[in-house]
């Protein structure tokens, strides 16, 4: 059984959506004011659609923390979707009279699949010929859930190990920021406070025009987000099995993030296009111990954390709903038709890298844990401390 594990359920529209957390070691300090700074997070960044304006997060920690500081217990959050009132009726768990449903337009079947989305493969194979009660659930309101117990683990990291995680966009759509720029965890505000979460301010003058062009035209972008972890000891994960390399674990954490289609491992394309020679991190001994010269495998070899700045990046395709509605079919006449065209974010690169930061950290968390302990934070700490002290290399 794995010693940290997390799920989520709740639709965009439904009610709220909950995430649980299980494994959580007691002691960790953590309060839904913590939870609520991450959410607001993540509902930042230029390029947002209308529903971000008004939506709020509304957080209820149901279980596993008490006065600030968890229990040991699994831990549930409860993230209410202020839209709900005007949703009640299209998405009421119980039925409901189909007069009713008939006269609200919302309820209306949507017919005319997205390319791009999850519509057409999940009416397919949940067999359905309305859009809604698979779009409902592929939507990415779901990451607000992930955020919720990312927030958790991001403090257990911080408070057991004194790992930081910060993220930045480093391209949207032609745009790139400066190469070799990477925020340290003192930047993490400024880069918040980025209309894009860059840190290169030229390039993001070049994305905000970028985005407001794509709006002009009725189009939408995507990008690539980059994740760093400081503070990581050497060791997390394993290259004894393919489950436990924590290259994998981060990729598949981040692959699971809707709409991100490749992830890079510190500077794995780079890296292919190179010669050995230069491709790799030299290894020097320091007063302070063995260090790597560079950091291009991103902190991680054989599936285990280097003790270098972890640094992974995620490619985010452009967003699926376009005004400029896309070619499709109609699944009930079987005619050309174009795809529902419904509000939009024209861009969530920024959002997705606050997801990437919950999902690295519920990672590292859940390796953590598996490496020195889960009962309690100091029982971490105390073995951390002994971990490192006896180090056979230093
Ligand atoms: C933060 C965030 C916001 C998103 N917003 C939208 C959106 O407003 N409209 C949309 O069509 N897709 C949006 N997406 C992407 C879709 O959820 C995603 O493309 C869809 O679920 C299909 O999954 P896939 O792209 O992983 O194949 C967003 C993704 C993220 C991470
Ligand atoms: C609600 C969120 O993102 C949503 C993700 C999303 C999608 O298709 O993924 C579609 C949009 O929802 P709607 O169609 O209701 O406007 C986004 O607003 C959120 O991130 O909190």
């Amino acid at each position: 059984m794995p010693v940290l594990r997390w799920l989520t359920a709740g639709e965009s529209h439904g009610p709220a959506l909950v995430a649980l957390l299980e494994g959580v070691p007691a002691g960790v300090e953590v309060t839904s004011a913590d939870i609520g700074r991450e959410l607001a997070r993540r509902r930042l960044g230029y390029g947002r659609g209308a529903r971000m304006s008004f939506e709020q997060d509304a957080v209820e920690i149901i279980g596993g923390i008490r006065h600030g500081v968890t229990l040991g217990s699994p831990v549930a959050v409860r993230v209410g979707n202020s839209e709900w009132p005007k949703w009640e009726t299209v998405m009421a768990a119980d039925p409901v009279d189909p007069d009713v449903l008939a006269a609200q337009a919302r309820n209306a079947p949507l017919t005319r699949p997205r390319p791009g989305h999850a519509d057409l493969a999940g009416m397919q194979k949940y067999g359905h010929t309305d859009a809604r009660p698979i779009l409902e659930r592929a939507s990415a309101r779901e990451t607000a859930a992930r955020v919720a117990v990312g927030t958790v683990a991001k403090a257990l990291v911080r408070q057991a190990l004194g790992i930081e995680i910060v993220s930045h966009v480093v391209e949207l759509g032609s745009v790139a920021a400066k190469p070799g720029l990477a925020p340290r965890p003192e930047d993490a505000e400024r880069v918040d406070a980025d209309p894009l979460r860059c840190l290169d301010p030229e390039a993001s003058a070049r994305m905000v025009a970028e985005v407001d062009a794509a709006k002009k035209d009725a189009d939408t972008l995507g990008g690539i987000v980059e994740v760093l972890a400081y503070g990581v000891p050497p060791g997390l994960g394993s290259h004894v099995q393919w489950d436990r390399k924590l290259d994998a674990r981060l990729a598949t954490a981040l692959m699971s993030i809707q709409a991100i289609k490749g992830v890079e491992i510190g500077d794995a394309w780079l890296q292919a296009r190179s010669r050995g020679s230069v491709a790799h991190d030299e290894i020097i001994p320091t007063a302070s111990g063995v260090r790597r010269v560079t950091d291009r495998a991103g902190g991680l070899e054989g599936g285990m954390t280097t003790g270098e700045p972890l640094r992974v990046k995620a490619a985010m395709k452009p967003i699926s709903s376009l005004n400029r509605a896309l070619s499709t079919v109609d699944v009930v006449t079987g005619e050309p038709a174009t795809a529902i065209n419904q509000r939009s974010d024209v861009c969530a690169v920024p959002a997705a890298a606050v997801v990437a930061e919950a999902m690295v950290a519920l990672v590292l968390a859940e390796a953590a844990t598996e490496k020195f302990g889960g009962d309690s934070v100091a029982e971490i700490r105390r073995n951390l401390t002994g971990y490192l002290d006896n180090l056979v290399i230093k």
